[in-house]
């Protein structure tokens, strides 16, 4: 019989939050780092959220799973980020009706400074870091900013939301399962200037892989309805329900970790908010989604020499410009705090 594999150090911040209640059971039961792969969960929260904390922590116990090896509830960032190989950050403020992303970025920076420092004092340095709270892909850069002990391509964003998102838009335009698409691209901010694009994607109909776009043969559609369905989905959830989004946001996170963990499927590619490197003309220094692929263990590589034109370029760089003001604004209150 194969050894047991030691158990692995998963930090959830905002553990008492709406996501987490979800993403929880997704990464207790295995879904997510395996069913052989026992975890030790680190949770998260502020000092007044601690009693709702411990409920969570009750129903984890009462779960009764056999790959929990210990649960860690704190409002303590040098405990919950001591010695973790992954650390989710979830904990940071929703945005309400009405509110765009970048509203959130006053409130939620100063939160992604001290998680930063946090994770460079007493994390693992080889840790893999997802940042889910809003503005998501500048509060990964000024986490990645604030620990300069962790290599950078170990902080990265959620957008996978939105690339699930724009799958299922397709699949339903398309009327197929959403299994059969691959390869939709989320480009730049998860905002309202993402650029979903569905022109290197392909969907499998009968076992024969085809370009999406012209199985659809509807361009006009994947120009416009498609791209702003995707980009205000946001915004129709929380105006539907009164909060933002959650169970689909804590599988996507489980989505974005299993494949950063285990790597992509061969002749497959996935979007992920990265530090950029100056691929597609967008400058260095800022997390911006690209597509990519991943090695098992999690060394990623953005994907190359995919073809774009005039119209792509405008949305790649207006997304590029909003995350460059946001990311100018977070400089600003990192200096006004220090
Ligand atoms: N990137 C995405 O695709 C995506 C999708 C959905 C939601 N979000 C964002 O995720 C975040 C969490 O959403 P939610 O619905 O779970 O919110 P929530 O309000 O239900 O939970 C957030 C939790 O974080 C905690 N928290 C606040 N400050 C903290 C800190 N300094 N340290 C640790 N915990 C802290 C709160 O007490 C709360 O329990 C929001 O910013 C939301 O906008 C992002
Ligand atoms: O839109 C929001 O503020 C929440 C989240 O980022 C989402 O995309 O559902």
């Amino acid at each position: 019989m194969a050894a047991e594999k030691s158990p692995i150090k998963v930090c959830i911040t905002g553990g008492a939050g709406q996501i987490a209640y979800s993403l929880l059971l997704e990464v207790a039961s295995g879904k997510v780092f395996g069913q052989d792969q026992p975890v030790i969960l680190h949770l998260l929260d502020i000092e007044p959220c601690l009693e709702k904390l411990n409920g969570v922590v009750m129903e984890l116990e009462d779960l009764a799973l056999s790959l929990v090896r210990g649960v860690v509830a704190t409002a303590d960032p040098l405990k919950a980020f001591a010695d973790v190989d992954v650390a989710l950050l979830l904990g940071a403020f929703p945005r309400l009706k009405g509110m765009e992303r970048k509203d959130l970025l006053a409130k939620n920076n100063d939160i992604f400074r001290t998680t930063g420092k946090a994770i460079d004092q007493v994390a693992k340095k080889s840790v893999k870091v997802v940042v889910v709270g809003n503005p998501c892909n500048t509060n990964a850069l000024t986490c990645m900013k604030n620990a300069p002990s962790i290599p950078k391509e170990n902080f990265t964003c959620l957008t996978r939301l939105d690339q699930n998102r724009a799958k299922s838009q397709l699949a339903a335009k398309l009327g197929v399962s959403v299994s059969q698409i691959s390869n939709v691209i989320i480009w730049g901010n998860h905002s309202g200037t993402q650029f979903p694009d569905a022109r290197h994607a392909s969907v499998t109909i009968n076992g024969a892989r085809q370009s999406l776009t012209d199985a659809l043969s509807d361009d006009a559609w994947v120009k416009s309805d498609f791209i702003s369905t995707v980009q205000q989905r946001g915004a129709a959830v929380i105006k539907a329900r009164g909060l933002s989004s959650a169970m689909s946001a804590a599988k996507a996170i489980g989505d974005h970790a299993r494949d950063w963990w285990f790597g992509t499927k061969e002749g497959e590619f996935t979007s992920m908010g990265v530090i950029s490197d100056g691929s597609y003309n967008i400058p260095a220094g800022i997390i911006y989604s690209f597509p990519v692929t991943i090695e098992a263990g999690g060394k990623w590589s953005i994907v190359q020499n995919l073809k774009q034109d005039d119209f792509a370029t405008e949305k790649m760089v207006a997304t590029y410009n909003e995350l460059q003001e946001e990311a100018n604004a977070a400089a600003e209150l990192a200096a006004a705090a220090n």
